[in-house]
């Protein structure tokens, strides 16, 4: 039998995002019995019925003006023809965003890709971590270092490339939440 599928969908303009989201495909390849496909919404129209057959859909997105990017909301208004058919409902969804500044507005494009996730019916999986880097003995090497509860945080400073940002505590909180959602797709799978 086939193993279930967790998909990754994720916008990148520059590059950062894209290293987030190879991070998160990591973190879903640590649990064996799941299979983990990456798919960038530009190739997105070869890849409807992989995500049509997946058991997650993790979603992912840059922060460009306050918000998650155009290139990735232009997919969200792709999938609205899911939506007519809720083809996606009870599916597992999760998320996770990557903006410049340390805050960057990551939560209103976290709920952005919540509110999609509620649009098709999905149920959603947050990251399950406390926040790290909160205490005089923490420190921004800490695993969840932006404090994040709904799902990966990431920052990547502006004036540097994907091969040196974003950082790797954010790399392994991004690592984290694939891993978790693969867990919760074995059970929830089971479950059925
Ligand atoms: C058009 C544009 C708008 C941006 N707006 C914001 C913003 O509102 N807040 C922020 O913190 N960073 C902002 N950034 C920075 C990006 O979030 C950051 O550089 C991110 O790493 C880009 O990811 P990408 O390389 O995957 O496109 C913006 C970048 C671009 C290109």
């Amino acid at each position: 039998m086939s193993k279930p599928v967790v998909a990754i969908v994720y916008h990148s303009g520059y590059g950062h995002t894209k290293v987030v989201a190879e991070s998160v495909l990591a973190g879903v390849k640590e649990v064996d019995a799941v299979d983990g496909v990456l798919i960038s919404v530009d190739e997105v129209d070869e890849k409807w019925e992989v995500l049509d057959g997946a058991a997650a859909i993790i979603f992912g997105a840059p922060i460009y003006m306050g918000s998650v990017s155009a290139g990735f909301w232009a997919f969200a208004e792709k999938s609205s023809k899911r939506w007519m058919e809720l083809k996606w409902k009870d599916k597992l969804a999760a998320g996770f965003v990557n903006s410049g500044s340390q805050n960057g507005d990551k939560l209103q494009g976290l709920h952005a890709l919540f509110n999609l996730s509620q649009q098709h019916g999905m149920v959603w999986v947050g990251l399950g971590l406390h926040p790290g880097n909160n205490s005089s003995k923490a420190s921004i090497d800490d695993l969840n270092r932006l404090g994040g509860f709904g799902g990966a945080f990431v920052q990547s400073n502006i004036d540097q490339g994907p091969d040196v940002v974003p950082p790797d505590a954010d790399r392994r909180t991004a690592a984290y939440l694939g891993h978790r959602v693969a867990e919760a797709t074995v059970r929830w799978v089971k479950g059925a």
